[in-house]
């Protein structure tokens, strides 16, 4: 963590938490967090599509400092495309965020890096931060190709992306092999990735835009780990699936693992 980028804790709440859940979940989460908690860090939440419209009204009505966004977008902008949601959409209910290219879409909704890259491109078309995931597969990893293949995803997201756009971007690291697994990365293998991928935005752009990215780390984040992987220098914030869903310990997570305020 560098004092010079805000931390970023996300919670993806993946295909979980139907829109009346959806309500009770912020409440609680905007009950325990107070304004010492956000001034030290963003928080935000990932839910389903449906769920967005409801915490919107929350979050306008109650003046919230939670931040949220969609867990996915259409790469088009409209028409006939059946079952898409588009970044107009998004934007319209207030998001922030859209998150591009997690895993779980790679893998079973099959996007590869050239939908990735026209997603990322639709997002800024809507003024939606990318929340753009990368990470290998335990395959990869145990050939030592970690660095390599996460790099080569940034790159195939990128294309296209000027460096006005990208000094906005989120990127999360999340090895695919500790996503929901209880197996998290230990914090020199997140700080090895992060750093990689800082250094290689750095040559694709420069080096003032690099060091203003803030990089997360994914992957079985928990409250008595998210402190070691939060002193990493270049890991900026986490994104959190499971532990996201349990309100109590996502404000210790949002917390960073330091002693409530
Ligand atoms: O995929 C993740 C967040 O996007 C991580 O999920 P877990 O925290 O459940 O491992």
């Amino acid at each position: 963590m560098s004092t010079a980028r805000k931390p970023l804790i996300a919670g993806n709440w993946k295909m979980n938490l139907n829109h009346l859940e959806a309500i009770a979940h912020t409440q609680k989460l905007a009950f325990a967090l107070g304004d010492k908690d956000f001034d030290r860090a963003d928080v935000a939440v990932l839910p389903p599509f449906t769920d967005l419209r409801s915490v919107q009204t929350l979050v306008d009505g109650d003046k919230l400092r939670i931040l949220y966004g969609a867990q996915d977008l259409s790469q088009h902008d409209g028409g006939a495309y059946t079952g898409e949601i588009s970044g107009a959409m998004l934007a319209k209910l207030g998001c922030t965020f859209a998150t591009i290219g997690h895993s779980e879409r790679r893998q079973y909704h099959h996007e590869d890096d050239d939908v990735v890259n026209v997603k990322v491109q639709a997002a800024y078309r809507h003024s939606l931060t990318p929340i753009l995931c990368v990470g290998e597969g335990l395959p990869v990893r145990q050939a030592g190709g970690q660095v390599a293949y996460s790099v080569a995803q940034l790159e195939g997201a990128l294309r296209k992306v000027t460096a006005e756009q990208v000094a906005s971007i989120v990127l999360a690291y999340e090895p695919v092999w500790a996503i929901g697994t209880g197996e998290v990365a230990t914090p020199d293998d997140a700080q090895e990735v992060c750093g990689a991928l800082r250094e290689r935005l750095a040559e694709l752009y420069d080096a003032d835009v690099a060091a203003g990215v803030r990089i997360l780390y994914g992957g079985s984040v928990k409250s008595d780990n998210i402190a070691g992987i939060m002193a990493q220098p270049d890991v900026d914030g986490a994104l959190v699936g499971g532990a996201s869903l349990d309100a109590g310990e996502f404000v210790k997570i949002c917390r960073l693992g330091e002693l409530s305020s």
